[in-house]
């Protein structure tokens, strides 16, 4: 049976201001996420992240497209039940945006408040959200006397207490520093496998899609020009831009005296400069070293990286192959045959 689909998008536009102030934000977007998954949509900053996930509970309403949310479209709401259908869908931001006046429990209880439900099933609701969130002791505590991973919790559980189905998380650790980014990461987890909550994120961190999402758009310039499964889009990355964050995440760049010598052309007596990329198997595979006995050359390996994704493997080297032309030439071809990524950045002149 096919997934079901619990957040779609469909051919989604979004232009702020009209005539020659006219801003295109989100250019024909679909996007599709099935119930109890953990989509996130990375892209740089201005690329049309909080566009895109303000206009799946409408906080922004697209220019022309349908938005629908467990199967109701939302475009097509009048207020009323557009406001009765947010109650299904929770959202976190970046910047907390607590009642600094109200205590924790007073913070959760709001929406419910909204709801005008009685005291009593306000208590029985929030309290066990304390407790999932890991704030029963925080009760009584107002905002200013918690910390930024503290404030995000009360945000989550905030956003919890009408029972959604479905999350938005806008930036929601960007303010957070590596370690309360990964305890929050590590409640939304399991949040969303406890209660099968589908998740939407936006991020420009890859290491935020890299620990909990499962599957990943990109965005760029309004546009979602690449979506994968997480271990695919690491490992085989189809944009220029896609591979751009990969190699900035794992920050694997030949060092600058290497740079400072590297032609772009052949010469007499240079050797090819490689970035490979491997993932899945091959990495079980001494490549490296049958590579160098199949070829008779010597590799040399400047910088390399292994991370371990979703269940998969991805390697990344920096390597010169030094051998006459026409062995370094086979070499490469043997690379590609085992389907290795392998990009030629340049050539350098050995000087030993
Ligand atoms: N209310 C608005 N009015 C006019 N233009 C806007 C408005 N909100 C966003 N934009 C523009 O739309 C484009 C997309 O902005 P958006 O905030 O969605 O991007 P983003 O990817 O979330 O960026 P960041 O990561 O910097 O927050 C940008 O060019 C931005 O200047």
């Amino acid at each position: 049976m096919a997934d079901r689909i619990m957040i779609a998008l469909d051919n989604v536009s979004k232009i702020y201001g009209s005539g020659q102030h006219a801003i295109t934000a989100l250019k024909d977007v679909n996007l599709h996420v099935p119930q109890g998954d953990i989509h996130g949509v990375i892209g740089l900053s201005g690329a049309g992240k909080s566009t895109l996930i303000r206009c799946v509970n409408l906080l922004e309403r697209p220019t022309t497209g349908h938005v629908s949310v467990d199967d109701q479209e939302l475009t097509a709401l009048d207020r009323a039940t557009l406001n009765r259908a947010r109650h299904g869908i929770g959202m976190i931001f970046q910047h907390f945006n607590l009642l600094t006046s109200r205590t924790v429990f007073d913070n959760v209880a709001l929406p419910l408040e909204l709801m005008r439900m009685d005291k009593n099933t306000i208590r029985e609701r929030v309290q066990p959200l304390l407790d999932l969130t890991g704030l029963a002791d925080k009760a009584d505590s107002y905002p200013a006397e918690l910390s930024g991973g503290q404030k995000q919790r009360v945000a989550i559980a905030r956003a919890l207490a009408s029972r959604p189905k479905v999350l938005l998380c806008d930036e929601a650790t960007s303010a957070l520093d590596p370690q309360t980014t990964s305890s929050i990461l590590g409640l939304l987890e399991d949040i969303n496998r406890r209660l099968g909550l589908t998740i939407l994120l936006i991020t420009h961190e890859m290491e935020v899609v890299k620990s909990i999402c499962h599957r990943v758009s990109l965005i760029s310039d309004g546009e979602l020009v690449e979506e994968a499964e997480v271990g695919d889009f690491f490992t085989s990355p189809r944009t220029h831009l896609a591979r751009r964050f990969i190699n900035d995440f794992l920050e694997i760049e030949p060092p600058q005296s290497l740079l400072d010598h590297l032609q772009n052309d052949p010469t007499p007596g240079s050797h090819p400069v490689l970035r490979l990329a491997y993932s899945g198997d091959e990495i079980s595979t001494p490549l490296i070293s049958r590579l160098a006995r199949a070829c008779d050359i010597d590799i040399s390996i400047l910088e390399a990286k292994v991370e371990s994704i979703r269940h998969r493997t991805l390697g990344l080297m920096i390597a010169e192959l030094v051998g006459p032309p026409e062995k370094t030439r086979e070499a490469l071809a043997y690379l590609e045959d085992h389907d290795l990524t392998v990009e030629v950045l340049g050539h350098v002149r050995r000087h030993d």
